[in-house]
């Protein structure tokens, strides 16, 4: 097996005024690459505080831990946008459950209109092209994810696939199993304490006309342990109609390689492979649902 690590970069420039910008330049380098290649690199340095890591991988811990009917007691609620999961927690862990993931929630918008300015630069895009485009921040959330040990005959964690947001950030405890496909090969993402993992998202993928790749990913689950992880999905406002920018297209005198969707209309395709799940993996709606074919 060929071996491979997904880059790390250094944001501290970009927090830092009087950065010089060579080091801004040599970030922005690795990052384009990475968006081009297969759309997934770590970041270090990047606005969220090592101690409120550990602290959220800590209490989703303890949360999870609890019997299942204290937390059966607390049901999604009704109608929600989110397809499951627990929205509230228990009593006397829920002041401090909803005060950490505020935390995260306000480290992590930053972050992500910090990582999409950047992208947007990468792309060569004009200043805030994509900032005014996506100017609407109530559709970004937060997910802790917990993984059961795998068995003798499952290992499945998430099964292979690309998100359809914009930009995911990924925190994942020290047990592993977050793996990317590159060149049809699939790599360990091997855990780096205090690093938040980058993965570009459909949406993206689908502005660019297929310039920086959605990341194809998958969670495999390891034996004898449970896996924590959090992800903050930099997110697209359900209305906002989806095409193939013009910068790279028409302006450059390619076809665009999809066409124009709602990001609702694709959002809800989604959520029926979760609900209804096919029963072929052909059969399973990826962007490729809209691509113009060749
Ligand atoms: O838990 C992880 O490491 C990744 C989760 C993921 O890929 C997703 O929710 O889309
Ligand atoms: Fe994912």
């Amino acid at each position: 097996m060929t071996s491979f690590s997904i880059p790390t970069v250094d944001l501290s420039p970009f927090f830092n005024e009087g950065a010089e910008d060579d080091s801004k330049k040599e970030a922005m380098e690795i990052i384009a690459k990475a968006c081009s290649d297969h759309g997934f690199f770590q970041v270090t340095n990047h606005g969220l505080p090592l101690s409120l890591m550990t602290r959220a991988l800590q209490l989703s811990k303890t949360f999870f831990e609890y019997p299942s009917e204290e937390k059966l007691k607390l049901s999604p609620l009704v109608g929600s946008f989110l397809p499951a999961g627990y929205n509230r927690q228990p009593e006397h862990l829920d002041e401090k459950s909803e005060e950490v993931l505020e935390e995260i929630f306000s480290h992590l918008s930053k972050t992500g209109l910090l990582m999409e300015s950047i992208v947007n630069e990468c792309l060569g895009l004009p200043p805030n092209l994509l900032k005014e485009y996506n100017d609407d921040r109530s559709c970004d959330f937060v997910v802790a994810f917990r993984y059961p040990p795998a068995t003798d005959t499952d290992d499945k964690g998430i099964s292979e696939h690309e998100d359809g947001n914009c930009i995911t950030f990924v925190f994942q405890d020290e047990v592993g199993g977050l793996e990317v496909r590159k060149d049809g090969e699939w790599f360990p993402v091997t855990p780096t304490e205090g690093a938040l993992v980058v993965n570009l998202g459909d949406v993206i993928q689908v502005l660019s006309n297929n310039k920086f790749k959605s990341a194809t990913h998958r969670v495999v689950r390891q034996t004898g342990r449970s896996r924590y992880s959090y992800g903050f999905f930099h997110n697209l406002e359900s209305d906002k109609w989806i095409e193939p920018l013009s910068h790279f297209t028409k302006e450059i005198g390619e076809p665009p390689k999809y066409r124009g969707f709602v990001y609702k209309e694709y959002q809800r395709l989604r959520m029926r492979n979760k609900t209804h799940p096919p029963t072929t993996p052909q059969d399973v709606i990826h962007i490729t649902h809209f691509a113009i074919p060749t």
